[in-house]
């Protein structure tokens, strides 16, 4: 990585601070979890000490600090697969080495419902970032092995239920998501995305997994992906109130980093 402090149109990094991202070297721990919303990482910040926030920027803030002593940074992703490319990347070359998305979805079955976590064991989908990188129309990625068993194995002692399976992910919330309440009128053939992604073997959607789970391994970082259910398609529930949902990811996603942190 050149730290040189002249951008370059190539490498637009001022003094190794990268273009997007409010922060620079020395700044990003090896663990990151990696929320969508931006405004997630206040409400988790409330969870860390020694909290060092470094603001926002576009989609993207950024904090770091300590959970129960184990440092890590929280980094918000945005919606879909074009800014999840774009944190990854400047994670990456700022020095982080595992990352866990820890965001929302809705689930297709009615099995897993609202309330619900779904640790992800991988991922298929439309996302075009993931076609980009493994240059495969249908690319299924998967979760690093131990990042995903250390996840699934954390049991807060408390009555949360944690399952596994595959999520389908796509750049669109509305028409790809088959929310057509308001139909596209384009020539497009009328299919419904959510079936596909239910017989390709999806049991949630979401936005920004497919990306995660393709993109963090050539960039040289174990990643895996622990979702919240907001919604359930089967049913047509929704939870208006998630924040508990993510406090929650924050404490399974970081008791896993931490207890697993000296298999890596
Ligand atoms: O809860 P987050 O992480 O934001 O994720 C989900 O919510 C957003 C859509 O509302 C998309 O980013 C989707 O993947
Ligand atoms: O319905 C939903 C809920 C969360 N995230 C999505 O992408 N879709």
């Amino acid at each position: 990585m050149s730290t040189s402090s002249k951008p370059t149109a190539e490498h637009p990094f001022t003094d190794g601070r990268p273009p997007h991202l409010p922060c620079g070297p020395g700044d990003i721990c090896e663990d990151v979890l990696l929320p969508g919303d931006p405004d997630r990482v206040a409400l988790l910040a409330a969870r860390l000490d020694d909290v060092r926030d470094f603001g926002r920027r576009r989609e993207f803030a950024v904090i770091s600090g300590t959970y129960k002593g184990h440092p890590l940074t929280i980094c918000s992703t945005g919606i879909g697969g074009s800014s999840t490319e774009i944190a990854l990347m400047e994670l990456s070359l700022l020095g982080a080495k595992r990352v866990v998305r820890t965001g929302g979805m809705s689930s297709l079955v009615a099995e897993i419902p609202t309330g619900a976590f779904l640790c992800v064991e991988k991922a298929t989908g439309y996302s075009s970032l993931a076609k980009l990188y493994s240059g495969d129309e249908n690319a299924t990625a998967y979760a690093d092995r131990d990042l995903y068993q250390a996840l699934l194995r954390t049991n807060l002692g408390d009555d949360t239920r944690i399952v596994s399976g595959m999520v389908g992910s796509t750049d669109s919330y509305y028409y790809g998501q088959d929310r057509t309440q308001k139909p596209s009128s384009g020539t497009a053939p009328k299919i419904s995305y959510l079936k596909d992604l239910q017989e390709r073997g999806a049991v949630g959607v979401d936005m920004e997994c497919q990306t995660v789970l393709s993109v963090a391994p050539s960039l040289g970082l174990k990643a895996a992906c622990l979702l919240g259910v907001h919604g359930n398609r089967a049913t047509n529930d929704w939870l208006v109130d998630y924040e508990p949902t993510q406090r929650k990811l924050l404490d399974i996603a970081g008791t896993a980093l931490a207890r697993s942190q000296d298999n890596h």
